[in-house]
């Protein structure tokens, strides 16, 4: 056999059943992720069948996208939501499924807790009704979000039909430069191939830049492939991947870790290895990134203005723009920089990790909100939260006039009380800049953590370079 890339293993390594190559594959599933958004109709399909849930101890169920974040020993006041979190708990219960519910100190969103605990792991396949399972694709595992049938296919069989995707490497080339965020680099990627740039592929991420770039800043760029249009983003695994899964709670326990870390290396891309596409995006000549648009691909540079849609190239894309920026209410020709917020929410699961809020709160540091502006810091999970408490830095964050708030998604996407109100502005570290996203007739604008800071104090858009004038952002 050649050299041979990390999802070529993987794949070969949990085909259960393959036909010809036309055929789809039936694939083992080694975690199933579940939240109480896309699983009620997949358990209802189980009761009609009279089925069981083959491996629950490859399950694990968390409450994430409609949880409250504010006081919850209140009672909830929106039913579906409250619906949704009953059924799930019924759900867990009846299934023998482990769940991590509201009042679990560890629930958070499920792409920031199972990473945290270990249950995410090179090598597996993982999938969750949830597009951005791509997210634990940082640790070389081949993960991707499925449709609820598919999530009553997993909870009855353990396996999925998978049609074989191609493969695409994205090399990024050169050193990052200072200020230039995972979130800038996977902004730029789409920005240059487009949303439906990587549709049909697994993208594997490579370059020095990737390798010297923590688990924290490998998820927040997996975590994105999706907007890409990929079916999956992953990185090889490295020692960054070991040192960040030793002693985690459902790790391989010590005197297994070390014989486990070995394989987990071995499943590197060979060098050598050939992927069906490859794609360069030279780091040399990024600047950190903010969104203009109603897609997460309308993204420019901090330093330059809001296009011109009678300059794209083609009439789709003319019409895409200006029905954009009719819907955002900026004027071509407006430097990003003088776009002026009402509001800025740092969290999700791209950037609601320790890390993201450490970053955040060095810029926020003694300084306050900007008259007029709401912000408000929702830390990805228990975990995350009582962690940043103990560094600090909710008071850094209060004190500077951020609400401190409950582990959930939140305003990423206003399943919750969490959303902007029409004609509101934000700033926010999500994935996603969909019209109403964030609450009908909000306007979202997707930058890094540092870069939303910098505008929570600035009231506007602003190029982190110049606020943190070359000072080093701690990691
Ligand atoms: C609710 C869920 C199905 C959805 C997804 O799949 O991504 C959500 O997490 C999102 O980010 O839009
Ligand atoms: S934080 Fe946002 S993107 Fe992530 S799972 Fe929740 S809703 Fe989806």
């Amino acid at each position: 056999m050649g050299p041979r890339t990390i999802f070529d293993k993987i794949w070969d390594a949990h085909i259960v059943w393959q036909g010809s190559t036309a055929e789809p594959t039936l694939l083992y599933i080694d975690r199933h992720y579940v939240h109480e958004v896309t699983s009620p109709q997949a358990f209802e399909g189980l009761r009609k069948e009279g089925r069981t849930v083959r491996r629950p101890d490859r399950t694990v169920a968390v409450m994430d996208h409609n949880v409250p974040t504010s006081d919850r020993s209140l009672p909830i006041q929106d039913t579906i939501a409250k619906r949704q979190m009953e059924l799930l708990a019924e759900n867990c219960r009846e299934f023998g499924i482990p769940l991590y519910d509201l009042h679990h100190p560890d629930q958070g969103i499920v792409h920031i807790i199972g990473p945290e605990l270990g249950l995410t792991q090179p090598g597996m396949t993982i999938v969750c009704g949830d597009s951005h399972t791509s997210t634990h694709g940082a640790f070389g595992s081949l993960a991707f979000g499925i449709g609820t049938s598919e999530v009553e296919h997993v909870l009855a069989t353990q396996t999925l039909w998978q049609q074989k995707p191609k493969t695409m490497e994205v090399r990024f080339i050169g050193e990052r430069p200072f200020g230039v965020t995972a979130k800038d680099m996977i902004l730029a990627l789409i920005g240059q191939i487009t949303t439906a740039g990587a549709t049909g592929y697994v993208i594997e991420y490579t370059g020095d830049a990737v390798k010297s770039l923590s688990m924290e800043e490998r998820m927040t760029l997996c975590n994105m492939s999706i907007e890409a249009g990929a079916r999956a983003g992953l990185v090889s695994p490295d020692e960054t991947t070991i040192n960040y899964l030793r002693g985690r709670r459902f790790a391989p326990a010590d005197d297994q870790f070390d014989a486990k870390a070995a394989e987990w290396l071995a499943l590197a891309s060979d060098p050598g290895a050939s992927y069906d596409r490859v794609v360069e995006v030279d780091l040399r000549r990024l600047a950190p990134m903010v969104t203009w648009g109603t897609s997460p691909g309308m993204v420019s540079p901090i330093t330059a203005t809001v296009p011109n849609p009678d300059e794209a190239d083609d009439a789709d894309t003319r019409e895409a723009i200006r029905y954009a920026l009719q819907y955002m209410d900026l004027q071509p020709g407006t430097p990003l920089s003088a776009i002026a917020i009402d509001r800025v929410f740092i969290g999700s699961c791209t950037n609601g990790r320790l890390e993201d809020l450490k970053r955040a709160a060095h810029v926020i540091q003694g300084k306050k909100v900007a008259p007029g502006v709401r912000a408000m810091v929702v830390p990805g999970s228990g975990q995350v939260k009582r962690q940043a408490e103990a560094l600090g830095l909710d008071r850094i964050f209060t004190e500077a006039g951020f609400e401190w708030r409950e582990p959930g998604c939140s305003m990423c996407l206003g399943m919750n009380p969490d959303i902007l109100s029409p004609g509101e502005r934000c700033a926010s570290t999500s994935n996603r800049n969909f019209e109403g996203r964030q609450g009908r007739g909000g306007r979202t604008h997707l930058v890094s953590p540092e870069m939303a800071a910098a505008a929570a104090i600035s009231g506007h858009f602003v190029d982190i370079r110049e606020i943190m004038e070359n000072e080093e952002v701690p990691s």
